[in-house]
């Protein structure tokens, strides 16, 4: 087996590191988005379906409602340039998550993958959540291999992706997404109001009335009967009764001064034996 050369340096970059080779890594990238050990992608195209609904050279507003329930896809303004000797991974931003606005599929990214990181939010909130173009979105870890790996080999223009990912959308994942967001733009999530009437509907029922008297009957019915059996086993055995209408022994210590130690079984006296005749 070859020796292999490891790099000294590998590992997972620093801020600084980051910083100090930006333009390795990324293409738009900005200093301002590097923390202490990762750096945070921002939006930079926004897809609701199929259709493009925000891109940072677009004229329109940027600012962009995800609805209650709704999914949208998001392109990273950054496009990431890695070399074969880098990995990095994408996390979910915890400011985000904390509002209900989860992005679910961030994760690992090739060694030389070139391109825009793309990712689906989805809005778990019960209020609309803005999102604009340039926002922070998920947050990557850089990781510097002990050596080459084999590069990733589907690398695309991001004009290519787009028009692919337009074209799945509009033809296969669409089906069920797009009905999911038109429900929800027609507001057909169940609110509390529609909860009270469901609950009214319930009690002005007249099925739960007959359901009420049929098992209160059921009860009376069932009262009866027990009554009527236990009549039966004292007509037949009267000696029973007698057994059952005893007090009931008391479970204190009869033999003991207080009343209050162990119970004992009653002591029956020895027969005296008289002495025989001398
Ligand atoms: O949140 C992420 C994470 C990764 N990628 C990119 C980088 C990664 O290198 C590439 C993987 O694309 P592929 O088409 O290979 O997707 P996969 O489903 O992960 O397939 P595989 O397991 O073959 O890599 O997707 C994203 O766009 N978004």
């Amino acid at each position: 087996m070859d020796q292999v050369e490891h790099r000294p340096d590998s590992g997972v970059l620093t801020g600084v590191e980051i910083a100090a080779c930006l333009n390795e890594l990324m293409k738009f990238g900005s200093g301002e988005c590097v923390e202490s050990c990762s750096y945070d992608m921002r939006v930079g195209t926004i897809f609701r379906g199929s259709d493009r609904i925000s891109h940072e050279s677009s004229h329109d507003s940027k600012v962009i409602q995800i609805l209650p329930g709704e999914f949208v896809y998001i392109y990273t303004m950054e496009e990431l340039t890695l070399g074969y000797d880098m990995i990095a991974t994408a996390y979910a931003m915890n400011s985000l998550s904390s509002k209900g606005l989860l992005v679910i599929n961030p994760g690992h990214v090739d060694p030389g993958f070139r391109g825009p990181l793309t990712v689906t939010a989805w809005n778990l909130n019960n209020k609309p959540q803005a999102i604009e173009v340039g926002d922070k979105m998920i947050t990557v870890l850089f990781n510097r291999l002990s050596e080459n790996a084999n590069p990733f080999s589907r690398n695309k223009s991001r004009v290519d992706r787009e028009r692919a990912f337009t074209k799945h959308v509009s033809t296969e994942a669409s089906i069920g997404i797009a009905q999911l967001i038109e429900k929800n733009s027609a507001s057909q999530l169940v609110t509390n109001a529609d909860l009270e009437a469901v609950k009214r509907e319930i009690s002005n029922s007249p099925l739960n009335w007959i359901s009420l008297i049929i098992a209160i009957v059921g009860l009376i019915i069932a009262i009866l009967s027990v009554f009527s059996s236990d009549a039966q086993v004292v007509q037949q055995f009267p000696a029973s009764s007698a057994i059952l209408n005893q007090p009931s022994r008391p479970t204190f210590n009869e033999n003991s001064s207080d009343g209050s130690g162990p119970i004992q079984p009653a002591i029956t006296p020895e027969p005296t034996i008289r002495n025989p005749l001398p």
